[in-house]
Protein backbone atom coordinates (compact mmCIF):
# COMPACT_ATOMS: atom_id res chain seq x y z
CA UNK A 1 0.00 0.00 0.00
CA UNK A 2 1.24 3.09 -0.97
CA UNK A 3 1.83 5.44 2.49
CA UNK A 4 1.59 9.53 2.74
CA UNK A 5 4.43 11.42 4.52
CA UNK A 6 2.89 11.23 7.85
CA UNK A 7 2.99 14.93 7.29
CA UNK A 8 0.12 15.12 4.28
CA UNK A 9 -2.22 17.40 6.67
CA UNK A 10 0.55 18.87 9.33
CA UNK A 11 2.61 20.16 6.55
CA UNK A 12 -0.20 22.88 6.47
CA UNK A 13 1.30 24.36 9.77
CA UNK A 14 4.70 25.59 10.59
CA UNK A 15 5.85 24.14 13.62
CA UNK A 16 8.63 22.30 15.33
CA UNK A 17 8.72 18.82 15.90
CA UNK A 18 10.56 17.12 19.10
CA UNK A 19 10.61 13.54 18.65
CA UNK A 20 10.41 11.27 21.87
CA UNK A 21 12.66 7.87 21.90
CA UNK A 22 10.19 6.13 23.27
CA UNK A 23 7.06 7.04 25.18
CA UNK A 24 4.61 4.35 27.22
CA UNK A 25 0.92 5.03 27.19
CA UNK A 26 -1.54 5.04 29.83
CA UNK A 27 -2.14 1.49 27.89
CA UNK A 28 0.60 -0.23 28.40
CA UNK A 29 1.89 0.00 24.61
CA UNK A 30 5.44 1.56 24.22
CA UNK A 31 5.63 3.67 21.33
CA UNK A 32 8.66 4.55 19.83
CA UNK A 33 10.28 7.46 18.12
CA UNK A 34 7.03 9.36 19.18
CA UNK A 35 6.71 13.19 17.04
CA UNK A 36 5.56 15.53 19.34
CA UNK A 37 4.03 18.83 16.94
CA UNK A 38 4.07 21.80 18.44
CA UNK A 39 4.88 25.87 18.29
CA UNK A 40 5.78 28.59 20.93
CA UNK A 41 5.58 31.99 21.35
CA UNK A 42 7.68 34.46 22.88
CA UNK A 43 10.64 33.82 25.25
CA UNK A 44 11.48 31.97 28.62
CA UNK A 45 12.45 34.44 31.25
CA UNK A 46 15.79 34.08 33.13
CA UNK A 47 13.49 31.62 35.79
CA UNK A 48 11.98 29.65 33.11
CA UNK A 49 8.79 29.78 34.60
CA UNK A 50 6.73 32.65 32.43
CA UNK A 51 5.14 29.45 30.61
CA UNK A 52 1.84 29.47 28.95
CA UNK A 53 0.27 26.73 28.06
CA UNK A 54 -2.65 26.54 25.63
CA UNK A 55 -3.93 23.51 24.93
CA UNK A 56 -5.85 22.58 21.47
CA UNK A 57 -9.87 20.75 21.03
CA UNK A 58 -10.38 17.90 19.20
CA UNK A 59 -10.12 18.53 15.50
CA UNK A 60 -7.15 22.14 16.51
CA UNK A 61 -3.99 21.81 15.83
CA UNK A 62 -0.98 23.57 17.85
CA UNK A 63 -1.27 26.79 15.37
CA UNK A 64 -2.94 28.64 17.97
CA UNK A 65 -2.80 31.63 15.83
CA UNK A 66 -5.35 30.14 13.39
CA UNK A 67 -7.98 29.80 15.64
CA UNK A 68 -7.58 32.06 18.75
CA UNK A 69 -5.89 34.10 16.61
CA UNK A 70 -7.54 37.37 18.09
CA UNK A 71 -6.20 36.62 21.93
CA UNK A 72 -2.47 36.85 20.28
CA UNK A 73 -0.64 40.01 20.56
CA UNK A 74 0.39 42.80 22.39
CA UNK A 75 -1.35 44.01 25.42
CA UNK A 76 -4.12 40.76 24.79
CA UNK A 77 -4.86 37.74 26.87
CA UNK A 78 -1.88 36.04 24.75
CA UNK A 79 0.94 38.18 25.03
CA UNK A 80 4.14 37.12 23.56
CA UNK A 81 5.85 39.64 25.06
CA UNK A 82 5.45 38.80 28.85
CA UNK A 83 4.82 35.04 27.98
CA UNK A 84 6.92 32.00 26.52
CA UNK A 85 3.42 30.66 24.86
CA UNK A 86 3.70 26.71 23.78
CA UNK A 87 0.99 25.04 22.18
CA UNK A 88 1.65 21.25 21.18
CA UNK A 89 -0.64 18.90 19.04
CA UNK A 90 -2.55 15.41 20.70
CA UNK A 91 -1.50 12.13 20.13
CA UNK A 92 -3.88 10.60 17.48
CA UNK A 93 -4.62 14.27 15.45
CA UNK A 94 -3.21 14.32 11.63
CA UNK A 95 -1.08 17.57 12.73
CA UNK A 96 1.77 16.27 13.35
CA UNK A 97 1.86 14.15 16.71
CA UNK A 98 1.85 10.40 16.31
CA UNK A 99 -1.24 9.28 15.55
CA UNK A 100 -2.68 6.73 12.85
CA UNK A 101 -1.69 8.68 10.19
CA UNK A 102 2.12 8.75 11.16
CA UNK A 103 4.67 5.96 9.86
CA UNK A 104 5.31 3.54 12.46
CA UNK A 105 9.09 3.16 12.17
CA UNK A 106 8.96 -0.37 13.05
CA UNK A 107 7.00 -1.38 10.81
CA UNK A 108 7.68 1.15 7.82
CA UNK A 109 3.92 1.85 7.58
CA UNK A 110 1.22 3.97 8.82
CA UNK A 111 -0.48 3.20 11.79
CA UNK A 112 -3.89 3.03 10.64
CA UNK A 113 -6.16 1.37 12.50
CA UNK A 114 -3.42 0.07 14.66
CA UNK A 115 -2.56 2.92 16.34
CA UNK A 116 -3.24 2.08 20.33
CA UNK A 117 -5.20 3.99 22.06
CA UNK A 118 -4.20 7.16 23.91
CA UNK A 119 -5.87 9.24 26.80
CA UNK A 120 -5.67 12.99 27.54
CA UNK A 121 -3.27 12.22 30.51
CA UNK A 122 -0.98 10.63 28.10
CA UNK A 123 -1.28 13.76 26.17
CA UNK A 124 -0.10 16.01 29.23
CA UNK A 125 2.98 13.41 29.51
CA UNK A 126 4.32 13.35 26.22
CA UNK A 127 3.34 17.34 25.96
CA UNK A 128 5.71 17.90 29.40
CA UNK A 129 8.51 15.75 27.69
CA UNK A 130 8.33 18.53 25.40
CA UNK A 131 8.70 21.48 27.89
CA UNK A 132 11.30 19.76 29.98
CA UNK A 133 13.37 19.70 26.61
CA UNK A 134 12.90 23.08 25.92
CA UNK A 135 14.46 24.08 30.19
CA UNK A 136 11.25 24.92 31.25
CA UNK A 137 11.16 24.50 34.92
CA UNK A 138 7.84 25.18 36.23
CA UNK A 139 4.09 25.94 34.19
CA UNK A 140 2.32 29.49 35.37
CA UNK A 141 -0.89 29.20 33.69
CA UNK A 142 -2.81 26.32 31.42
CA UNK A 143 -5.23 27.67 29.10
CA UNK A 144 -7.71 25.53 26.46
CA UNK A 145 -11.35 24.93 25.64
CA UNK A 146 -13.25 21.72 24.91
CA UNK A 147 -10.73 18.73 24.57
CA UNK A 148 -8.41 21.33 25.87
CA UNK A 149 -10.27 21.71 29.02
CA UNK A 150 -10.00 18.56 29.71
CA UNK A 151 -6.30 18.35 29.41
CA UNK A 152 -6.55 21.80 31.33
CA UNK A 153 -7.34 19.58 34.66
CA UNK A 154 -5.21 17.09 33.74
CA UNK A 155 -2.65 19.02 34.14
CA UNK A 156 -1.85 19.78 37.50
CA UNK A 157 -3.09 16.06 37.94
CA UNK A 158 -0.72 14.74 35.91
CA UNK A 159 2.57 16.80 37.19
CA UNK A 160 4.17 17.42 40.01
CA UNK A 161 2.61 19.65 43.06
CA UNK A 162 2.99 22.79 42.42
CA UNK A 163 4.71 22.55 38.75
CA UNK A 164 1.19 24.33 37.49
CA UNK A 165 0.19 27.54 39.40
CA UNK A 166 -3.26 28.17 37.63
CA UNK A 167 -5.50 27.34 35.20
CA UNK A 168 -8.12 27.95 33.06
CA UNK A 169 -10.92 25.64 31.62
CA UNK A 170 -13.06 26.53 29.09
CA UNK A 171 -16.42 24.47 28.22
CA UNK A 172 -15.17 21.43 29.83
CA UNK A 173 -16.17 18.54 32.09
CA UNK A 174 -14.63 16.93 34.92
CA UNK A 175 -15.53 13.74 33.23
CA UNK A 176 -16.57 12.73 29.78
CA UNK A 177 -20.90 12.53 29.74
CA UNK A 178 -23.01 10.18 28.46
CA UNK A 179 -24.45 12.67 26.12
CA UNK A 180 -21.00 13.20 24.66
CA UNK A 181 -20.44 9.75 24.36
CA UNK A 182 -23.30 9.29 23.00
CA UNK A 183 -22.41 11.67 19.94
CA UNK A 184 -18.90 10.40 19.30
CA UNK A 185 -20.33 6.61 19.16
CA UNK A 186 -22.94 7.86 16.68
CA UNK A 187 -20.36 9.97 14.60
CA UNK A 188 -17.88 6.96 14.59
CA UNK A 189 -20.92 4.81 13.15
CA UNK A 190 -21.34 7.21 10.29
CA UNK A 191 -17.46 6.19 9.19
CA UNK A 192 -18.11 2.98 10.21
CA UNK A 193 -20.57 2.55 7.73
CA UNK A 194 -18.91 4.48 4.65
CA UNK A 195 -18.15 1.74 2.49
CA UNK A 196 -15.18 2.58 2.02
CA UNK A 197 -13.73 2.90 5.38
CA UNK A 198 -12.69 -0.69 5.32
CA UNK A 199 -12.24 -1.22 8.52
CA UNK A 200 -9.43 1.89 8.68
CA UNK A 201 -7.54 0.25 6.06
CA UNK A 202 -8.58 2.54 3.61
CA UNK A 203 -6.08 3.96 1.08
CA UNK A 204 -9.01 6.86 -0.05
CA UNK A 205 -10.31 8.86 2.34
CA UNK A 206 -13.71 7.45 3.53
CA UNK A 207 -15.22 11.23 2.91
CA UNK A 208 -18.81 10.55 2.78
CA UNK A 209 -18.70 8.92 6.39
CA UNK A 210 -16.43 11.75 8.01
CA UNK A 211 -18.13 14.06 6.76
CA UNK A 212 -21.35 12.76 7.84
CA UNK A 213 -19.79 12.84 11.38
CA UNK A 214 -18.66 16.33 10.93
CA UNK A 215 -22.09 17.62 9.85
CA UNK A 216 -23.90 16.25 13.04
CA UNK A 217 -20.85 16.88 15.12
CA UNK A 218 -21.12 20.74 14.32
CA UNK A 219 -24.69 21.24 15.12
CA UNK A 220 -23.49 19.97 18.50
CA UNK A 221 -20.99 22.69 18.64
CA UNK A 222 -23.55 25.13 17.45
CA UNK A 223 -26.96 26.35 18.91
CA UNK A 224 -30.43 26.26 17.18
CA UNK A 225 -31.26 29.77 17.43
CA UNK A 226 -27.39 30.57 16.05
CA UNK A 227 -28.85 28.27 12.95
CA UNK A 228 -32.32 29.90 13.38
CA UNK A 229 -30.20 33.18 12.83
CA UNK A 230 -28.37 32.54 10.66
CA UNK A 231 -30.12 30.85 7.95
CA UNK A 232 -34.16 30.54 8.78
CA UNK A 233 -35.46 29.06 5.74
CA UNK A 234 -33.70 30.96 3.15
CA UNK A 235 -32.74 29.09 0.01
CA UNK A 236 -29.15 28.40 -1.22
CA UNK A 237 -28.85 29.40 -4.65
CA UNK A 238 -25.75 28.91 -5.19
CA UNK A 239 -25.27 26.29 -7.84
CA UNK A 240 -21.82 25.61 -6.62
CA UNK A 241 -23.10 23.38 -3.49
CA UNK A 242 -25.68 21.03 -5.71
CA UNK A 243 -23.33 20.24 -8.25
CA UNK A 244 -19.52 20.43 -7.18
CA UNK A 245 -17.89 17.61 -7.31
CA UNK A 246 -16.87 16.86 -3.45
CA UNK A 247 -13.40 16.21 -3.35
CA UNK A 248 -11.78 12.85 -1.50
CA UNK A 249 -8.18 12.98 -0.18
CA UNK A 250 -6.62 10.25 -1.52
CA UNK A 251 -3.17 10.10 0.07
CA UNK A 252 -2.49 13.24 -0.13
CA UNK A 253 -4.04 14.00 -3.43
CA UNK A 254 -8.17 14.36 -4.41
CA UNK A 255 -9.92 12.52 -6.49
CA UNK A 256 -13.65 13.58 -7.54
CA UNK A 257 -16.74 12.07 -6.80
CA UNK A 258 -20.19 12.89 -8.12
CA UNK A 259 -22.44 14.50 -5.48
CA UNK A 260 -25.72 14.35 -7.04
CA UNK A 261 -27.55 11.60 -8.69
CA UNK A 262 -28.16 11.44 -12.64
CA UNK A 263 -30.08 14.83 -13.09
CA UNK A 264 -32.00 13.61 -16.44
CA UNK A 265 -35.67 12.12 -15.14
CA UNK A 266 -36.44 9.40 -17.93
CA UNK A 267 -40.01 9.13 -15.63
CA UNK A 268 -41.70 11.03 -12.99
CA UNK A 269 -40.71 7.50 -10.90
CA UNK A 270 -37.19 8.58 -11.75
CA UNK A 271 -37.15 12.29 -11.01
CA UNK A 272 -38.97 10.84 -7.32
CA UNK A 273 -35.91 8.81 -7.11
CA UNK A 274 -34.02 11.52 -8.04
CA UNK A 275 -35.78 14.32 -5.42
CA UNK A 276 -35.60 11.55 -3.01
CA UNK A 277 -31.55 11.46 -2.70
CA UNK A 278 -30.66 14.49 -3.83
CA UNK A 279 -27.60 14.88 -0.87
CA UNK A 280 -26.97 11.57 -1.08
CA UNK A 281 -23.90 11.41 -1.08
CA UNK A 282 -22.82 7.70 -2.43
CA UNK A 283 -22.54 8.66 -5.76
CA UNK A 284 -20.89 4.87 -6.83
CA UNK A 285 -24.25 3.24 -5.42
CA UNK A 286 -26.64 4.99 -7.13
CA UNK A 287 -25.34 4.49 -10.64
CA UNK A 288 -25.77 1.01 -9.50
CA UNK A 289 -29.25 1.65 -8.50
CA UNK A 290 -31.95 0.13 -11.02
CA UNK A 291 -34.61 2.57 -11.98
CA UNK A 292 -37.38 2.76 -9.04
CA UNK A 293 -40.48 1.33 -10.40
CA UNK A 294 -42.49 4.18 -11.19
CA UNK A 295 -45.97 2.78 -9.17
CA UNK A 296 -43.07 3.83 -6.02
CA UNK A 297 -45.17 6.40 -5.00
CA UNK A 298 -42.70 8.52 -4.01
CA UNK A 299 -43.32 11.44 -6.51
CA UNK A 300 -46.71 12.33 -4.80
CA UNK A 301 -45.42 13.40 -1.38
CA UNK A 302 -42.14 14.96 -2.82
CA UNK A 303 -43.98 17.06 -5.58
CA UNK A 304 -46.63 18.13 -3.20
CA UNK A 305 -44.22 19.58 -1.01
CA UNK A 306 -42.48 21.53 -3.47
CA UNK A 307 -45.00 23.32 -5.10
CA UNK A 308 -47.63 23.95 -2.65
CA UNK A 309 -45.69 24.89 0.47
CA UNK A 310 -44.46 28.66 -0.82
CA UNK A 311 -42.09 29.05 1.73
CA UNK A 312 -40.14 26.30 0.32
CA UNK A 313 -36.74 27.38 -1.27
CA UNK A 314 -36.55 26.05 -5.16
CA UNK A 315 -34.26 26.41 -7.82
CA UNK A 316 -36.78 28.50 -10.04
CA UNK A 317 -36.67 25.55 -12.45
CA UNK A 318 -39.57 24.22 -11.39
CA UNK A 319 -42.92 26.59 -12.27
CA UNK A 320 -45.36 25.21 -14.00
CA UNK A 321 -45.13 21.87 -12.28
CA UNK A 322 -48.73 21.23 -10.76
CA UNK A 323 -50.17 18.77 -8.87
CA UNK A 324 -53.37 17.18 -8.87
CA UNK A 325 -55.74 15.67 -6.45
CA UNK A 326 -58.53 12.86 -8.28
CA UNK A 327 -61.93 12.56 -7.06
CA UNK A 328 -60.81 9.96 -4.67
CA UNK A 329 -58.82 12.14 -2.89
CA UNK A 330 -55.86 9.81 -4.50
CA UNK A 331 -52.93 12.49 -5.33
CA UNK A 332 -52.11 12.07 -8.82
CA UNK A 333 -48.82 12.35 -10.56
CA UNK A 334 -47.15 15.86 -11.28
CA UNK A 335 -47.74 17.36 -14.69
CA UNK A 336 -44.62 17.83 -15.78
CA UNK A 337 -44.62 20.54 -18.67
CA UNK A 338 -41.09 22.43 -18.10
CA UNK A 339 -37.91 21.33 -17.10
CA UNK A 340 -38.68 19.45 -13.60
CA UNK A 341 -37.81 20.95 -10.31
CA UNK A 342 -34.31 20.30 -8.62
CA UNK A 343 -34.94 19.33 -5.23
CA UNK A 344 -34.82 22.33 -2.79
CA UNK A 345 -31.86 23.23 -1.11
CA UNK A 346 -32.33 25.04 2.08
CA UNK A 347 -29.34 27.36 3.00
CA UNK A 348 -28.94 25.23 6.59
CA UNK A 349 -28.43 22.23 4.62
CA UNK A 350 -26.32 23.60 2.23
CA UNK A 351 -23.86 24.64 4.45
CA UNK A 352 -23.92 21.70 6.30
CA UNK A 353 -22.42 20.16 3.54
CA UNK A 354 -19.77 22.73 2.82
CA UNK A 355 -18.28 22.21 6.49
CA UNK A 356 -18.54 18.52 5.62
CA UNK A 357 -16.42 19.16 2.50
CA UNK A 358 -14.26 21.39 4.15
CA UNK A 359 -13.45 18.86 7.06
CA UNK A 360 -12.39 15.88 4.62
CA UNK A 361 -10.12 17.75 3.08
CA UNK A 362 -8.31 17.95 6.46
CA UNK A 363 -8.73 15.48 8.61
CA UNK A 364 -8.29 11.97 8.80
CA UNK A 365 -11.18 9.31 9.61
CA UNK A 366 -9.08 7.04 11.85
CA UNK A 367 -8.11 10.04 13.28
CA UNK A 368 -11.34 11.14 14.06
CA UNK A 369 -12.33 7.64 15.78
CA UNK A 370 -9.39 7.86 17.88
CA UNK A 371 -9.48 11.36 19.45
CA UNK A 372 -13.44 10.55 20.38
CA UNK A 373 -12.35 7.51 22.15
CA UNK A 374 -9.65 9.57 24.15
CA UNK A 375 -12.34 11.65 24.69
CA UNK A 376 -14.40 8.90 26.11
CA UNK A 377 -11.84 7.95 28.33
CA UNK A 378 -11.86 11.54 30.36
CA UNK A 379 -12.68 11.15 33.87
CA UNK A 380 -10.71 12.93 36.27
CA UNK A 381 -11.13 10.30 38.90
CA UNK A 382 -10.59 7.20 36.86
CA UNK A 383 -7.79 5.35 38.65
CA UNK A 384 -7.91 8.15 41.15
CA UNK A 385 -10.42 6.99 43.54
CA UNK A 386 -7.60 5.74 46.10
CA UNK A 387 -6.64 8.75 46.80
CA UNK A 388 -10.36 9.94 48.09
CA UNK A 389 -10.50 7.09 49.95
CA UNK A 390 -6.68 7.85 51.41
CA UNK A 391 -8.22 11.32 51.79
CA UNK A 392 -11.18 9.75 54.35
CA UNK A 393 -8.76 7.69 56.03
CA UNK A 394 -10.13 4.57 54.51
CA UNK A 395 -7.03 3.47 52.22
CA UNK A 396 -4.22 2.52 55.46
CA UNK A 397 -1.65 5.27 56.90
CA UNK A 398 -0.31 5.73 53.63
CA UNK A 399 0.23 9.48 52.55
CA UNK A 400 -0.99 10.71 49.53
CA UNK A 401 2.37 11.52 47.23
CA UNK A 402 2.78 12.99 43.89
CA UNK A 403 3.36 9.91 42.51
CA UNK A 404 -0.32 8.88 43.19
CA UNK A 405 -1.51 11.67 41.22
CA UNK A 406 -2.24 9.62 37.86
CA UNK A 407 1.11 10.08 36.23
CA UNK A 408 1.48 6.54 34.89
CA UNK A 409 -2.02 5.66 36.34
CA UNK A 410 -3.07 2.38 34.89
CA UNK A 411 -5.24 2.34 31.87
CA UNK A 412 -7.62 -1.08 31.42
CA UNK A 413 -10.71 -1.35 29.54
CA UNK A 414 -12.63 -2.18 32.75
CA UNK A 415 -11.46 0.77 35.07
CA UNK A 416 -12.10 3.29 31.91
CA UNK A 417 -15.96 1.98 32.18
CA UNK A 418 -16.19 2.15 36.21
CA UNK A 419 -18.23 5.01 36.91
CA UNK A 420 -16.14 7.43 39.87
CA UNK A 421 -18.56 8.35 42.69
CA UNK A 422 -21.32 10.66 41.23
CA UNK A 423 -20.74 13.99 41.99
CA UNK A 424 -23.41 15.10 44.51
CA UNK A 425 -24.05 11.71 45.47
CA UNK A 426 -22.07 12.80 48.48
CA UNK A 427 -21.59 16.30 49.74
CA UNK A 428 -18.13 16.57 49.25
CA UNK A 429 -18.46 15.48 45.75
CA UNK A 430 -17.35 11.91 46.22
CA UNK A 431 -13.80 11.00 44.18
CA UNK A 432 -14.45 13.42 41.47
CA UNK A 433 -15.31 16.58 44.10
CA UNK A 434 -11.53 15.49 45.90
CA UNK A 435 -9.76 14.89 43.21
CA UNK A 436 -10.84 18.46 41.54
CA UNK A 437 -9.56 19.55 44.71
CA UNK A 438 -6.43 19.16 44.51
CA UNK A 439 -6.27 21.29 41.42
CA UNK A 440 -4.47 24.77 41.84
CA UNK A 441 -6.62 27.40 43.72
CA UNK A 442 -8.76 30.37 42.07
CA UNK A 443 -9.30 28.49 38.82
CA UNK A 444 -11.02 30.40 36.48
CA UNK A 445 -13.69 28.35 35.02
CA UNK A 446 -15.62 29.83 31.53
CA UNK A 447 -18.66 28.21 30.19
CA UNK A 448 -20.28 29.45 27.54
CA UNK A 449 -24.75 30.02 28.42
CA UNK A 450 -26.21 28.15 25.36
CA UNK A 451 -23.72 25.32 25.07
CA UNK A 452 -25.18 22.50 24.87
CA UNK A 453 -22.76 19.91 24.66
CA UNK A 454 -20.11 20.74 27.86
CA UNK A 455 -23.15 22.35 29.61
CA UNK A 456 -23.23 24.79 32.80
CA UNK A 457 -23.78 22.31 34.85
CA UNK A 458 -20.64 20.52 34.65
CA UNK A 459 -18.49 23.56 34.49
CA UNK A 460 -20.57 24.67 37.62
CA UNK A 461 -19.37 21.33 39.00
CA UNK A 462 -15.69 21.98 38.13
CA UNK A 463 -15.99 25.46 40.05
CA UNK A 464 -17.56 24.30 42.80
CA UNK A 465 -14.96 21.98 44.04
CA UNK A 466 -11.67 23.57 42.93
CA UNK A 467 -10.81 25.44 46.25
CA UNK A 468 -11.75 29.63 45.51
CA UNK A 469 -12.37 28.80 41.38
CA UNK A 470 -14.56 31.61 39.79
CA UNK A 471 -17.87 30.56 37.25
CA UNK A 472 -18.16 33.28 34.45
CA UNK A 473 -21.24 32.37 32.17
CA UNK A 474 -20.57 33.93 28.58
CA UNK A 475 -23.76 35.48 26.67
CA UNK A 476 -23.52 34.25 23.05
CA UNK A 477 -25.51 32.83 20.76
CA UNK A 478 -23.11 30.45 19.22
CA UNK A 479 -23.58 27.07 21.53
CA UNK A 480 -20.31 25.12 22.54
CA UNK A 481 -18.01 27.11 19.86
CA UNK A 482 -18.64 30.13 21.67
CA UNK A 483 -15.81 29.22 23.24
CA UNK A 484 -13.38 29.69 19.75
CA UNK A 485 -15.90 33.11 18.86
CA UNK A 486 -16.53 34.87 21.93
CA UNK A 487 -12.86 36.45 22.10
CA UNK A 488 -13.49 39.69 23.05
CA UNK A 489 -15.00 38.32 26.12
CA UNK A 490 -12.56 35.50 26.55
CA UNK A 491 -9.90 37.89 26.31
CA UNK A 492 -11.31 40.16 28.99
CA UNK A 493 -11.57 37.23 31.34
CA UNK A 494 -8.42 36.04 31.07
CA UNK A 495 -6.80 39.16 30.99
CA UNK A 496 -8.29 39.92 34.42
CA UNK A 497 -7.53 36.68 36.23
CA UNK A 498 -3.95 36.54 34.89
CA UNK A 499 -3.46 40.60 35.83
CA UNK A 500 -4.06 39.82 39.45
CA UNK A 501 -2.15 36.16 39.48
CA UNK A 502 1.12 37.06 37.91
CA UNK A 503 0.82 40.93 38.94
CA UNK A 504 5.36 40.72 38.50
CA UNK A 505 4.32 39.48 34.69
CA UNK A 506 2.89 42.72 33.93
CA UNK A 507 5.00 44.70 35.43
CA UNK A 508 6.81 47.12 32.94
CA UNK A 509 6.28 47.31 29.21
CA UNK A 510 6.76 43.63 28.41
CA UNK A 511 9.67 42.34 26.64
CA UNK A 512 10.01 43.00 22.77
CA UNK A 513 12.51 40.58 20.67
CA UNK A 514 12.32 36.40 20.98
CA UNK A 515 11.08 34.02 19.02
CA UNK A 516 6.82 34.55 18.10
CA UNK A 517 4.90 35.57 15.68
CA UNK A 518 3.01 38.50 17.23
CA UNK A 519 5.65 40.09 19.28
CA UNK A 520 5.06 43.54 18.30
CA UNK A 521 1.66 43.69 17.46
CA UNK A 522 -0.40 46.06 19.61
CA UNK A 523 -3.61 44.85 20.86
CA UNK A 524 -6.17 46.01 18.17
CA UNK A 525 -9.53 44.48 17.77
CA UNK A 526 -10.96 41.04 18.45
CA UNK A 527 -12.84 40.90 14.64
CA UNK A 528 -12.10 37.87 12.80
CA UNK A 529 -9.05 38.89 10.01
CA UNK A 530 -9.12 35.64 8.31
CA UNK A 531 -11.33 32.52 8.06
CA UNK A 532 -9.67 29.75 10.42
CA UNK A 533 -8.64 26.67 8.91
CA UNK A 534 -8.89 24.65 11.98
CA UNK A 535 -11.20 26.28 14.23
CA UNK A 536 -14.64 28.06 13.51
CA UNK A 537 -13.70 31.59 12.88
CA UNK A 538 -15.12 32.73 9.68
CA UNK A 539 -14.56 36.23 8.10
CA UNK A 540 -17.10 36.10 5.32
CA UNK A 541 -19.84 33.88 6.52
CA UNK A 542 -21.50 33.63 3.25
CA UNK A 543 -18.64 32.65 1.02
CA UNK A 544 -19.69 29.50 1.26
N1 LIG B 1 -15.38 22.89 16.82
C1 LIG B 1 -14.20 22.55 17.53
C2 LIG B 1 -14.46 22.31 18.95
C3 LIG B 1 -14.99 21.00 19.33
O1 LIG B 1 -15.02 20.93 20.72
C4 LIG B 1 -13.43 21.46 16.87
O2 LIG B 1 -13.82 21.00 15.81
O3 LIG B 1 -12.41 21.06 17.39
Amino acid sequence: MPQPPSSSFSALIDQSIHVAEKFTLECGMTLKKVPVAYKTWGSLNENKDNVMIICHAFTGSADVEDWWGPLIGRGKAFDPSRWFIFCANVLGSPYGTASPVTVDPEMGKQYGPEFPPTTIRDDVRLHKLVLDHLGVQSVSVVIGGSMGGMAVLEWPLCTPPGYVKYIVPLATSARHSAWCISWGEAQRQSIYSDPTYNDGYYQAQPAVGLAAARMSALLTYRSRDSFEKRFGRKSQVDKKSQQQPMQKLVQGTTEEVLLTPPSTPKSTAHEAFVVHNEGHRNASSLRQKTTPSPTHGLLEVVATVSVSDTSMPTSGEGKGVSVGTDVRGTRTSAHISVPPPKPPIFSAQSYLRYQGDKFTARFDANCYIHITRKMDTHDLARGRDHLYLAGLGLEGDRPVQSSDRGMLAPYESTQQLTPSAHLGDDEDGGALGYVLGLEPPRALVISIATDGLFTTTEQEEIAEYIPEAELVVIPSVDGHDGFLLEFEAINGEVMRVLQREFPEVYEGDGRRGGGGGKEGEEGGGFEIKKTSVFGEAEVDITSW
